[in-house]
């Protein structure tokens, strides 16, 4: 008999063992406009599709009799101990998918392993729930152009607790989104910004960006956000190494290389392909971290071999929680970590720092 799933009305729904069944059994819970948003790229979905396909273009070339039984897969970002190379991305409204939201994905992940969460300025639960429980909590920043409500939303993070900022830098508006123009995606009555005060309009997340967000910022607003914390600073949503060092010249603490899981603008280069070119303008002076297409332990080990420091994991995430709420994302977290822990072990890696591009080989090279 099948194993009971997270369900657990003995409908027969196999145990998950792969983040992919996690994605099936969240689309059977969640409204479909609701799955559209969460899974939904811009234009055409090229570039949504890029991120995954990517990883699919190298084969792991495995070193045998190394003793990597026990693989080491901490590391050390920011001055912080991290269990394993692996973050949680910052996703607008939790609430969409469970109705603990951002509480539920905190614990979930501190059930699995000591990784940052990055919360979004979208965040759907107040900041000071999520923080001081058993995982660091990063707050993903939105310029606004109402500066005083940005270094508001700020100064309450860092009064809670929150360990760093990560400024996103690839939306002056939102991408064109055509499941949700098709679908007239509004948000549910209740699924609001529980850290964003004054006013309303949230309703259509590309209305509101269009009307709120600073659409003409420049590469000074990393000073500004310097003048009003004191918090490490993240750039995220860089693409090419020649902005990858205007980001370090400008005081970046660290960059996530990323194209917003493909919401953005459809057609730049899957994340995974630009890596290598930032990893070599980067030189080391600041961690690389990526996002967009992790699906499976061994994209982990792809993405350090190619330079980065760690992984952003966004939508498997809301797969867990809506799957099965905290216990969800636990089992995303775990079944991602166990696959890099094997994955490790059969490839002879014994520690991250063994990670070098000589355990990649590309389709199609000799
Ligand atoms: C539903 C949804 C909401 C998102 N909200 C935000 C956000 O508020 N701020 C942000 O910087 N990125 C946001 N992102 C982008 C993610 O941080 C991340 O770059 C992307 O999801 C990574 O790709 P993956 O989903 O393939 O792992 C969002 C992504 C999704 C799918
Ligand atoms: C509510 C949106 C501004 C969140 C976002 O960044 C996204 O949907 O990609």
């Amino acid at each position: 008999m099948a194993a009971i799933g997270p369900r657990g009305d003995g409908a027969g729904e196999a145990a998950p063992l792969t983040l992919a069944d996690y994605a099936r059994s969240a689309r059977a819970r969640l409204a479909p406009a609701v799955w559209d948003f969460l899974e939904g790229g811009a234009g055409e979905e090229r570039t949504l599709a890029a991120n995954t396909e990517a990883f699919d273009r190298y084969w792991l070339r495995p070193s045998v009799l190394r003793g990597a039984s026990r693989p080491d897969t901490a590391t050390e970002i920011l001055g912080r101990r991290w269990d394993a190379p692996l973050a949680v991305a910052p996703v607008a409204y939790h609430t969409l998918a469970h109705p603990a939201g951002e509480a539920a994905t905190v614990r979930g992940t501190a059930a699995a392993a000591a990784v940052p969460v990055v919360i979004s300025t979208f965040a759907s639960r107040a900041v000071e729930d999520l923080t001081g429980r058993g995982v660091p909590v990063w707050l993903q920043v939105y310029c606004l152009r109402d500066r005083a409500v940005t270094r508001g939303l700020v100064e309450r993070a860092e009064r809670a607790g929150v360990e760093a900022l990560v400024l996103t830098v690839d939306a002056p508006h939102l991408g064109r989104r055509l499941r949700d123009v098709r679908n007239g995606f509004r948000l549910p009555a209740g699924v609001v910004p529980a850290n964003l005060t004054g006013g309303d309009g949230f309703a259509d997340p590309s209305v509101h960006a269009r009307e709120e967000f600073d659409p003409d910022l420049d590469w000074t607003v990393l000073a500004w956000l310097r003048s009003v914390s004191p918090l490490p600073i993240v750039v995220k949503g860089v693409l090419t190494g020649a902005d990858a060092v205007l980001a370090i010249e400008a005081g970046a603490d660290a960059v996530v290389v990323s194209n917003h899981g493909g919401r953005q603008l459809d057609g730049v280069p899957a994340t995974l392909d630009v890596l290598p070119e930032i990893a070599e303008a980067a030189a080391g002076r600041v961690p690389l971290l990526l996002d967009g297409g992790v699906r499976r332990g061994r994209d982990v080990l792809t993405a350090l071999a190619l330079g980065a420091r760690a992984v952003l994991v966004g939508r498997p995430v809301l797969h867990g929680l809506a799957a099965g709420g905290p216990d969800g994302v636990t089992g995303v977290l775990r079944i991602l970590l166990d696959e890099l822990t094997d994955a490790m072990s059969l490839a002879g890696v014994r520690a991250l720092a063994d990670i070098t591009p000589d355990l990649l080989r590309r389709s199609g090279d000799r």
